[in-house]
């Protein structure tokens, strides 16, 4: 009785705030849910979940030793998820931030960006043809200012010949990556985060660990192609597909960069764009 009172207390006190609290809270439990599931950090969240249920059970069932170490270890242990999850915690910062604060730094405009992926998957096609090792990032949300400062400014239009260019051996900027940020090449020769992933291949060298490395703290696309097999790969959040084709690689870039331009286009723009197109297929 004394808890269904409480109960119906509790019920009683909840008004707007409350609402918008729980709200808030639910969100960020979601984001952070969202974002370890689909990293390594999912098993190590299954071992804390257990550890945490260890508590009240421990309590109950009065094991002293169990419940004193786990309660005593407690603060130690969350300040130790902050440092061991640091890059999980920062990309979940950057989706906050990014929902909140949309920019317009993708292309806004359907041809534009058909035009732009070609030139990009055609360059990776021939320099995949003829093992020449590359590195690119296709910015979306997540600037990559800071990373492009390691390298040598650019600021020419994408096009197959300039990247094409960049990736010859032994010329100056061929080592490390170009980024690419909408239309533009911003700059080449950028270092890029390593991962500290040890799941993946041990074939896989630097260039592959290094894209996946920027798809972990970002959302970038990066694109690899193997100097030593011409296979072309995709990192992106934190996962690697590799052995690519021409036509597969365009469809996925057009699929995954237009889709962030319908998100981001307003009602006027997004019927706008209707009409061009209802005015391409009846000419
Ligand atoms: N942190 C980094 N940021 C950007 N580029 C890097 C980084 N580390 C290595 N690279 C690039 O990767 C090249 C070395 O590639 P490595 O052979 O180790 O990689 P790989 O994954 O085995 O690729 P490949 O199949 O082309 O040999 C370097 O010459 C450099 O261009």
């Amino acid at each position: 009785m004394e808890t269904l009172n409480t109960i119906m207390n509790t019920v009683k006190n909840i008004n707007v705030s409350s609402v918008v609290d729980i709200l808030i809270v639910a969100y960020l439990i979601y984001r952070t849910y969202k974002l370890i599931i689909e990293t390594r950090a999912e098993l190590l969240l299954r071992g804390i979940i257990l550890i945490l249920l260890l508590i009240p059970v421990s309590y109950i069932f009065n094991l002293t030793m169990v419940y004193t170490i786990i309660s005593k270890t407690i603060t130690i242990g969350v300040l130790s998820m902050i440092i061991i999850f640091q890059p999980e915690i920062r990309r979940m910062l950057e989706h906050i931030g990014r929902s909140a604060f949309s920019d317009r730094r993708v292309l806004r405009d359907t041809d534009l960006l058909g035009k732009v992926v070609g030139e990009i998957v055609t360059a990776v096609d021939n320099l995949s043809q003829t093992k020449t090792g590359a590195l690119i990032a296709i910015e979306q949300d997540t600037g990559l200012g800071d990373i492009s400062e390691t390298g040598t400014r650019i600021d020419a239009l994408v096009s197959t010949a300039i990247l094409e260019n960049i990736f010859v051996p032994n010329t100056p900027l061929h080592d490390g990556a170009t980024i690419i940020r909408g239309d533009r090449i911003l700059s080449s020769g950028c270092v890029l985060p390593l991962t500290a992933n040890k799941d993946i291949s041990k074939k896989l060298g630097t260039r592959h660990r290094a894209a996946l490395g920027l798809s972990e703290v970002s959302d970038a696309l990066v694109l690899i192609v193997s100097e030593e097999t011409g296979t072309i790969s995709l990192a992106l959040n934190g996962k690697l597909v590799r052995n690519y084709d021409k036509d597969r690689l365009q469809k996925i870039l057009i699929k995954i960069l237009s889709s962030k331009i319908e998100k981001k286009l307003t009602w006027k723009e997004r019927i706008e764009a209707w009409l061009k197109r209802s005015d391409r297929t009846s000419s």
